[in-house]
């Protein structure tokens, strides 16, 4: 399946790009005629359905490039459209864009001015040559982006953001997670804004990205914004544009921001927490009003989109110290999630490990590999303060690095055990009970796990010590 949403920056700033270059304006419309990227006034209508019967997607049926050098006197190819009457265009070429010779949308060179459109018929020959270079282009990034899905293999960057995720995609059997899960499934339809909240790693973003493909806005674009990661003077133009001239060092033509590239879509403000309190009013205007005003504009523009925002930040004492605005907290609070850390959801570890360890077998293309169950237990007793980032990226580095087809403690990275014995420091443990704690682990992982499953002879030769003392251990730590 070919989706230009999940490209839709990369051909906005490409359609730019080679506005500025060629002096023309520039429109991209997918396959199903809707408009995915625009220069000057097209920026209005992104997301938007083109004209029925327009000459841009006649090309899209015929698969032919064409030329039209008077809209006014083109009957044939303008004749259908809709908007025959009130069009500017005084002439234009378009191509179409094939993926594997399938019609996958249109890209069109437009003109407006009289000197554009003499200089349109003049370069006609050298502009085809270019846009078919275009169009090869964006097939190669589509087929790249197919083969970075099927493969589970981030070849193409933004894709990382914006995988076709579902609800399934979210891995895990834990009681509390399943509710979280049942509860988005509820609201995924509902254009009412949602709040996820939880520690860093615990899923947030992805949950986000289920919610939004498994609503009826899947079509249209999710757009992920990270609010602690932009400056706070360069934040404001990011999530609402700006028109040309707003300010020094702005582009000439100005520029559409977050709101409305997710138009129809899903907007997902990341680390809301961390968005500064002089932008936190215009936020709760636009969450209100429904409408954005550009920096520097002065139009209202009217867009429709989902907002789910998501912070590991505490609101609540933030709105209480006047850090967060009180008003802002509860329009975005209006359906909360939460995202429980691993170390409470323990009991899905196993499964996560057996999951990131296919999916990464499968991107290195490599047999699956298995784990040492003892390795396995250490695991699922780990703290995991980064939670499921860090559980994969600690698979990741494991399947890299294994010599073996089954995964052992040699192949641990050395930052978990070095953290493990930090996490009981900063507990505040004594050595006496940091020992027991590291004592414990070790009975633990050895009495439950495979090969020596409750075979107190075979652990107690293992660890050296005699069974009366194997049995005492036991008892005190209740394993038995
Ligand atoms: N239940 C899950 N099943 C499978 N993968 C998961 C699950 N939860 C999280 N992940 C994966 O873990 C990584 C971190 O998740 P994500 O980015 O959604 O976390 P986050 O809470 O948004 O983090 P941060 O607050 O740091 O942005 C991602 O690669 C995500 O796909």
């Amino acid at each position: 399946m070919t989706d230009f949403s999940y490209i839709q920056d990369f051909v906005q700033t490409f359609s730019e790009n080679i506005s500025e270059v060629l002096g023309f304006d520039i429109t991209i419309l997918n396959e199903k005629g809707i408009r995915i990227s625009g220069t000057g006034s097209y920026k209005y209508s992104i997301g938007q359905p083109s004209p029925e019967g327009s000459y841009l997607r006649m090309i899209m049926e015929t698969k032919q490039p064409a030329m039209i050098q008077d809209v006014m006197k083109n009957e044939s190819q303008c004749m259908s459209c809709k908007y025959m009457g009130q069009c500017k265009v005084l002439a234009s070429i378009g191509f179409p864009i094939l993926k594997r010779d399938r019609a996958v949308g249109v890209i069109g060179i437009m003109g407006f001015s009289p000197e554009q459109k003499e200089r349109l018929i003049r370069n006609s020959d050298m502009l085809i040559r270019f846009l078919h270079h275009v169009s090869a282009l964006l097939e190669k990034k589509l087929l790249l982006l197919e083969y970075s899905q099927e493969s589970g293999c981030d070849a193409y960057e933004d894709v990382d953001a914006r995988k076709n995720v579902s609800f399934d995609s979210i891995v895990g059997h834990n009681t509390g997670l399943r509710d979280v899960v049942k509860k988005a499934k509820r609201v995924a339809n509902s254009p009412s804004t949602v709040l996820i909240r939880g520690d860093s790693g615990t899923g947030k973003e992805l949950l986000a990205q289920a919610i939004h493909h498994e609503s009826s806005r899947r079509k249209n674009p999710f757009v992920a914004i990270n609010c602690a990661a932009i400056p706070e003077n360069l934040l404001e133009s990011e999530l609402f544009g700006y028109e040309g001239g707003a300010f020094t060092g702005s582009r000439r033509e100005g520029s559409i921001g977050k709101f409305e590239y997710a138009n129809q879509g899903t907007l997902f403000l990341d680390e809301i927490g961390d968005m500064p309190l002089s932008l936190q009013p215009k936020l709760l205007r636009v969450l209100q009003e429904r409408s954005i005003e550009r920096i520097g504009g002065k139009k209202i523009i009217p867009i429709d989109v989902r907002v789910i925002a998501a912070t590991h930040r505490n609101l609540e004492d933030m709105v209480e110290k006047g850090t967060f605005r009180e008003d802002l907290y509860y329009r975005l609070n209006v359906i909360p999630l939460h995202t429980k850390p691993l170390k409470e959801r323990s009991d899905d570890i196993v499964l996560l490990l057996r999951y990131f360890i296919r999916k990464h077998c499968r991107t290195l293309k490599i047999n699956e590999l298995s784990i040492d169950p003892v390795l396995e237990q250490w695991l699922i007793q780990y703290d995991w303060p980064g939670n499921i980032r860090q559980l994969e990226n600690a698979v990741e580095y494991m399947v890299n690095i294994a010599e073996s087809n089954t995964i052992g403690f040699h192949d641990l990275p050395d930052y978990l055990n070095k953290q493990e014995n930090f996490a009981c420091f900063k507990r505040g443990l004594s050595l006496e009970q940091m020992v027991a704690e590291y004592e414990k682990n070790i009975l633990q992982t050895f009495y439950f796990a495979e090969p020596y499953r409750n075979d107190k002879e075979k652990i107690s030769q293992t660890l050296q010590i005699s069974l009366s003392t194997l049995y005492r251990k036991l008892d005190k730590y209740q394993l038995v």
